[in-house]
């Protein structure tokens, strides 16, 4: 089988959602390549936290007696709850018993994020956390039932873009696809991003350990590559209460290029302008900031919209193949 889905940007392009069938209910999930597990807003979620989310019922599933789940991410948010098997469908492509994740209590960033209704995880199942026994991603369900054990990320900037899995739509990118072997010990799609520049020119130094990831907005990198980049920007300083990078909105930002597998990809300046730090609109918050204590780096979605990426598991080593889109 093969699929597409729509992935639909939040204000800012803060996060993507996609339309998924969970049992008999279709919820818009937040595709992410870094965790492993597929959660969902339930009947089973205090209504205290639920208002406004759609829910997943899980009379349609299969209970998991026994089986628990409970995840935190990086910004602290986080959820926890029981386990269910039921069908999950994603484009038109169906896992007929997929481990769905049900929560009975989530945090207040995902409680007043109404437009998500939960996570569906694309990173290894090596790092799904279920207890006693962790379950395989909806990917690596259907994998051995796709026409190629792949699928593809189709970012945009401030519009809807795409999933498919099982296939390569060569009409959503230019030029070649440049791949890079992938480390999976991690459970992430860890690979080594090689040099970079500011603006323009040639790429050098080595930006080094990252993963990519569709669940974080912003690019997280070395304090040096970041340093360089805002020394460009007349406007910018590091500020401790915003917690990053800021400038004023009215500067036009600089490009940023890196070199992966041996090809160099620009990430256009109005891409890295990310958001207004409030409503008077003066002061923005720069979508580059540092990788400070994460222990690698990310190109997180602000990254990934100027690019086509195929997560590839069609060798026994997989690979991130990249194009520009
Ligand atoms: C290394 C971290 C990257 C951000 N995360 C995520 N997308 N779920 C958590 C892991
Ligand atoms: C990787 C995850 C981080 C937490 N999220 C959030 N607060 N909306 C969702 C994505």
């Amino acid at each position: 089988q093969s699929g597409e889905v729509a992935a639909n940007p939040e204000q800012y392009d803060e996060s993507y959602l996609c339309p998924v069938q969970v049992g008999q209910t279709t919820l818009n999930l937040d595709f992410d390549t870094g965790s492993a597990d597929l959660w969902v807003f339930s009947t089973l979620t205090p209504k205290s936290e639920s208002t406004g989310h759609s829910l997943y019922n899980p009379s349609t599933g299969t209970k998991k007696s026994g089986y628990t789940w409970d995840i935190s991410y990086g910004d602290g948010s986080g959820a926890s709850g029981t386990v269910y098997a039921d069908k999950v469908v994603v484009g038109g492509v169906t896992a007929t018993s997929q481990a769905v994740e049900a929560a009975t209590s989530v945090s207040s960033q995902f409680e007043q994020d109404t437009d998500n209704d939960g996570l569906l995880g694309l990173a290894f199942s090596s790092i799904n956390t279920v207890e006693p026994q962790a379950q395989k991603t909806f990917f690596d369900s259907v994998k051995g039932s796709l026409a190629k054990p792949l699928f593809t990320a189709d970012l945009k900037k401030g519009a809807a873009g795409t999933y498919d899995f099982g296939y390569i739509d060569s009409s959503k990118y230019t030029g070649s696809i440049s791949y890079v072997n992938v480390n999976t010990a991690n459970g992430f799609w860890e690979f080594t991003a090689s040099g970079y520049a500011v603006g323009s020119g040639s790429v050098s130094g080595s930006v080094g350990d990252a993963i990519a990831d569709t669940g974080t907005t912003l690019m997280y990198l070395p304090t040096t590559v970041v340093q360089a980049y805002y020394n460009k920007v007349d406007s910018a300083d590091y500020d401790s209460n915003q917690g990053g990078y800021t400038y004023d909105c009215s500067e036009n930002l600089p490009n940023f290029l890196i070199s992966l597998g041996g090809k160099t990809f620009t990430v256009s300046g109005t891409d890295i302008n990310f958001a207004p730090v409030d409503s008077s609109g003066e002061t923005c918050f720069g979508g580059i900031q540092e990788n400070t204590g994460i222990g690698m780096s990310i190109l997180g979605d602000i990254f990934l919209k100027s690019v086509f990426v195929v997560f590839d598991q069609t060798q026994s080593t997989p690979r991130l193949g990249f194009a520009a889109q």
